[in-house]
């Protein structure tokens, strides 16, 4: 029993205790989030879903290190995160890419910067560009792609960059229907390819239920979870499927219910 329970701690490549997260704005105190906990097994897909300001991103911010906790704990592997570092990447809504570099030299910036020899920084460029698809454009700027290509851009850095677990914040909030559900299957390719961590942040319901083998549903005011649920449907998942329909309805009501 014992060892049972050592064996699936282990597995655990995120551990979120009871944090807490206040900021003051104008002198008020805002708590942002309020006792999270949470914790996620490595290769797990994990999608956070809530209205504006139930502090989704403040979570993925601490998770990757650019903010701290007021109280609590959040580790990876067991190891307190505290700063930023290339196991954790970031996917943000507006890409973040460099706009003076090519989609090759974006890629590659981690590992060049990190002093990995050129060979292999090379290699890794071209094996990420590739499985992003945009071998055809490793040489053009940011100005010159599509707010699709650029996301694939971003996604592609922070592969090569070696990441374990991928934060994505609103990735496709910004990109059209078409270019939405191709880069949602794309992204589940790459992620079934690799068995990356994933923690997806969305408001759409169904882009959680499309993606996500575990839904955490957060309410505002102050931010908090609320509900931690797996979603077992087979993938490709399709959502004109009357089980998908009974996960839409159940999700809308544990939002609202929480409103
Ligand atoms: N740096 C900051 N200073 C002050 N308040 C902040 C700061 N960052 C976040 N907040 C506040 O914390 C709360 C949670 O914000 P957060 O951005 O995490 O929410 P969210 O769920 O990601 O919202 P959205 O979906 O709109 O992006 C909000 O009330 C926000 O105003």
């Amino acid at each position: 029993m014992a060892d049972g329970m050592i064996t699936s701690a282990a597995l655990n490549i995120l551990d979120i205790t009871g944090v807490t997260k206040r900021f003051s704005f104008n002198g008020e105190p805002i708590v942002a989030l309020e006792g999270a906990n949470l914790t996620v097994r490595k290769g797990e897909f994990v999608c956070l879903i809530g209205p504006s300001g139930c502090g989704k991103s403040t979570l993925l911010r601490m998770i990757a290190g650019f903010e701290t906790p007021s109280e609590g704990r959040l580790s990876m592997w067991g190891a307190p995160v505290s700063v930023p570092g290339p196991d954790r990447g970031m996917v943000f809504q507006d890409y973040g890419l460099f706009p003076w570099l090519s989609v090759a030299r974006n890629v590659g910036f981690g590992p060049a910067a990190r002093g990995r020899p050129r060979a292999e920084v090379e290699a890794t460029t071209k094996r990420f560009v590739d499985m992003v698809g945009l071998t055809r454009f490793a040489d053009a700027y940011p100005h010159q792609l599509s707010g699709g290509m650029k996301q694939r851009v971003a996604i592609a850095r922070v592969l090569a960059n070696e990441a374990e677990v991928v934060l994505m914040d609103e990735p496709f909030g910004a990109l059209d229907a078409m270019t939405r559900e191709n880069l949602q299957r794309e992204l589940l390719e790459i992620w079934e390819r690799t068995r990356l961590t994933v923690l997806f942040v969305t408001h759409a319901i169904e882009e959680a239920i499309l993606l996500a083998d575990r839904i955490v549903v957060m309410s505002p005011g102050p931010g908090r979870i609320v509900a931690d649920e797996r979603v077992s449907l087979p993938r490709p998942r399709d959502p004109t499927d009357p089980e998908f329909n009974a996960l839409r309805r159940r999700f809308s009501a544990l939002l609202g219910s929480h409103h």
